[in-house]
């Protein structure tokens, strides 16, 4: 079995993000040699748990372990505080103690939850992350990110609380509805917009084959988002500076998500919008020229992503960005592009303004 080995290296907090095709069996083993014990608690949800619960649930029984399944209501509408208390209902029901620990087995809304769970349940119990969609295979498994939305803004309430571990198993993508596959490559075009001009080519050069969900540029192409996300984190656990380089296309995607109430764009699908507008408002700033912005906007668009900002008054954007996690007394630090494969922060202050270059 191939299997690739991508270190995430925060200290006491370390992990390994181990990536391969088929690998999901390996789960059991792999909870043994992270030294983790007691019951485990599987989170999942309704639609991922039918699919991969049974191998989940085979391959730790097989390692010695008792195993217990949450599963959750399936949506973005769920990443909610009812639905985090139905994660606790089923602990305390369970009487599972802090010997026990959360598989996360699905998308990024199952990851943030269920970790969002483990970082709080008696204070903390460990927990694995078994992504399952291409979007939380590249991005939300990896760097501690845990949390819940609030009504007026994304991820509002939350916690950074590190997996133990994370197992990628890119076989679970064949199950994956294509909408929700193509919302995952609008999260690694990011890595290359902002962080690596290489990949940016590598993913313009290879389009028909991601789309095709061709295995080698699939494993390519989550090896090395994995590995870009990996360094960030490294060098910036809790968003202190660097890392908020990985909120590019967020900050207008996440005002998108809030604003038609999580329930009409995919996250990918918003940061893709997001992404299109930043492109321009970096070529305002004087961040990247034409040609830069263009082969950003032509790349979302071959890959079927949406690019235009939904029609709110601007009022309502305005309302939206000003409980985004990156506004200090200073203004809106917002991720521009420079040219393609680097960054810069701007800060803002007037937001309506910001608005009309979108316009
Ligand atoms: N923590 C972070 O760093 C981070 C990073 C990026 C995104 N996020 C969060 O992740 C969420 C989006 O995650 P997502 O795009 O994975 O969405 P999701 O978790 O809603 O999953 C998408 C859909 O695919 C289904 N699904 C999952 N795996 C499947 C499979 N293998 N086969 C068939 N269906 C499957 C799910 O049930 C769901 O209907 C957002 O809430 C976003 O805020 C967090
Ligand atoms: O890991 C990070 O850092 C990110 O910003 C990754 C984003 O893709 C992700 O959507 C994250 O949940 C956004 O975080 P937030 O702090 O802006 O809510
Ligand atoms: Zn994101």
């Amino acid at each position: 079995m191939n299997v690739q080995q991508i270190k995430v290296a925060l200290g006491e907090r370390s992990y390994d993000i181990l990536l391969g095709a088929g690998i999901l069996g390996t789960v059991g083993t792999l909870c043994r040699e992270l030294g983790l014990n007691g019951t485990a608690a599987v989170v999942s949800n309704t639609t991922v748990a039918p699919l991969y619960f049974d191998a989940v649930r085979a391959a730790m029984e097989a390692a010695g372990y008792q195993v217990l399944l949450v599963s959750l209501p399936d949506g973005e509408t769920y990443k909610n505080s009812t639905t985090l208390n139905q994660i606790y209902d089923a602990l305390v029901d369970a009487s599972l103690d802090r010997g026990s620990f959360i598989l996360a087995l699905g998308g990024g809304v199952i990851g943030d939850m269920a970790g969002f769970a483990a970082a709080s349940y008696l204070r903390g119990i460990p927990f694995v992350q078994l992504p399952t969609t291409l979007l939380s295979q590249v991005d939300s498994s990896v760097g501690g990110k845990t949390g819940i939305n609030h009504p007026r803004g994304k991820n509002l309430i939350g916690a950074f609380y590190q997996p133990k571990g994370v197992l990628i198993d890119v076989k679970t993508l064949d199950t994956l509805p294509e909408r929700e596959f193509r919302a995952g490559l609008g999260e690694i075009v990011k890595y290359g917009a902002v962080l690596d001009g290489d990949f940016f080519r590598f993913l313009e050069d290879n389009v028909d084959a991601l789309l095709a969900r061709d295995k080698d540029a699939l494993i390519q192409a989550v090896a090395r988002s994995c590995s870009i996300k990996a360094k960030v984190v490294a060098v910036d656990e809790r968003e202190g500076g660097v890392r908020a380089v990985l909120n590019y296309g967020h900050t207008l995607g996440h005002a998108v998500e809030t604003l038609t109430g999580y329930a009409t764009y995919l996250h990918g699908e918003a940061v893709a919008i997001g992404m299109v507008q930043a492109a321009k408002i970096s070529q305002h700033f004087g961040y990247c020229n034409q040609t830069d912005r263009d082969r950003i906007e032509a790349l979302i668009a071959a890959l079927g992503l949406p690019a235009e900002l939904p029609a709110f008054p601007p009022e309502r954007y305005v309302e939206a960005l000003s409980h985004d996690k990156k506004v200090r007394d200073k203004g809106l630090l917002f991720i521009c592009n420079r040219g393609i494969g680097a960054y810069k922060m701007e800060r803002v202050t007037d937001l309506k303004a910001l608005l009309e270059i979108c316009a």
